[in-house]
């Protein structure tokens, strides 16, 4: 049995990807304490005595606003530390799968990218983070796997959609949604599936885009859960501007993928049929 190396596994994507790996794979899942992502650890001594087949890198600050007023903190963990662990696994010959951002990307392309386009631009720090993290693994691995996911939720949250559902199981008539941001949702189900696939093919590297299908806004994205919950809130669209967060958020940051096909892995699912299902399991309220 092949044996995994998790980070993040605490974490949204993490605890998910952690539940799934477990059937399949023996794996290890180094806490905060344990393996910090950190420009100080010693990833190098920790690998060579924990073996693992492939290290799945999911964890990173991910708070977007957090990040922007902590720009040090943020680069050592989402840049300096995934360099030297990309570092790390070249020398030992380990497989490396790092988890991207579609933020990356600067969002004013006005059409979906694909992984042929050129990345940087990102309107806020953590993008940047997640650009220059990308840029230092495949200058230390040019055999490292980046998976650019996007808008992710799940069952831990908070999430976009999670803090919709909240609003909607209290009761709320009126949520506010914004209208001028437009991505991919991706469900966690969706990439627990997938991820896999990146573990058992031997042969594939570089980037490639791995998110549901589809181009939609936040407020498309809010409409589509109070209809599925069959809620009779009204949902209205609202402008970034007039939704001031710390951190400004790209415009469209929708991603596509041409690596896919052409390395025969199978498509992600269409983004609405994956939150509608997820929302149709996952209505009641959590215990
Ligand atoms: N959420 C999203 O919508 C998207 C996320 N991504 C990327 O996906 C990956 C997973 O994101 P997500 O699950 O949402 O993130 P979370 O914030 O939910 O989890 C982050 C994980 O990283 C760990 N972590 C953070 N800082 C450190 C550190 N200094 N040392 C060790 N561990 C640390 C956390 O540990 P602890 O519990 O101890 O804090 C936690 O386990 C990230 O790379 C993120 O950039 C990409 C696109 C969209
Ligand atoms: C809760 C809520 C937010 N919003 C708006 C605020 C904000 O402009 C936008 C997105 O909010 P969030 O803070 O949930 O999302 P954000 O932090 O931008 O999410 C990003 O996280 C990082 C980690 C990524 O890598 C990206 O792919 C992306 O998922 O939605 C509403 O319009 N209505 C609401 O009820």
């Amino acid at each position: 049995m092949k044996r995994i190396l998790l980070t993040g596994a605490t974490g949204r994507l993490g605890s998910e990807l952690l539940q799934g790996l477990n059937s399949s794979y023996e794996v290890c899942a180094p806490t905060r304490a344990e393996l910090p992502l950190s420009p100080q650890t010693d990833f190098y001594s920790f690998f060579q005595q924990t073996k693992p087949h492939t290290v799945v890198n999911s964890g990173a600050l991910s708070d977007v606003d957090y990040c922007e007023s902590h720009p040090e903190e943020a680069e050592e963990t989402n840049v300096l530390a995934p360099q030297k662990l990309a570092e790390a696994c070249r020398k030992l010959n380990i497989r490396l799968i790092h988890i991207s951002s579609d933020y990356v990307f600067s969002g004013e392309k006005g059409s979906p990218y694909t992984e042929e386009d050129e990345i940087g631009g990102n309107p806020n720090f953590y993008g940047q983070t997640k650009e220059g993290a990308e840029k230092a693994i495949l200058k230390a691995n040019p055999e490292a796997i980046l998976l650019r996911v996007a808008w992710l939720y799940g069952k831990k949250g908070p999430d976009f959609v999670s803090s919709i559902m909240d609003k909607l199981r209290a009761g709320s008539t009126r949520i506010q949604a914004v209208e001028d941001q437009f991505g991919s949702p991706t469900s966690i189900a969706d990439l627990c599936t997938h991820i896999p696939y990146f573990i058992e093919r031997e042969n594939v590297k570089g980037v490639f885009h791995l998110v549901n299908e589809g181009c939609v806004s936040r407020l498309e994205m809010a409409k589509v859960i109070a209809d599925e919950f069959g809620s009779v809130c009204e949902v209205c669209g609202v402008t970034s501007k007039n939704f001031p967060r710390p951190a400004k958020r790209p415009k469209n940051t929708s991603l596509r993928s041409l690596r896919l096909q052409e390395a025969k892995l199978p498509p992600m699912p269409n983004w609405e049929a994956s939150l509608r299902e997820f929302v149709r399991k996952n209505q009641k309220a959590p215990e």
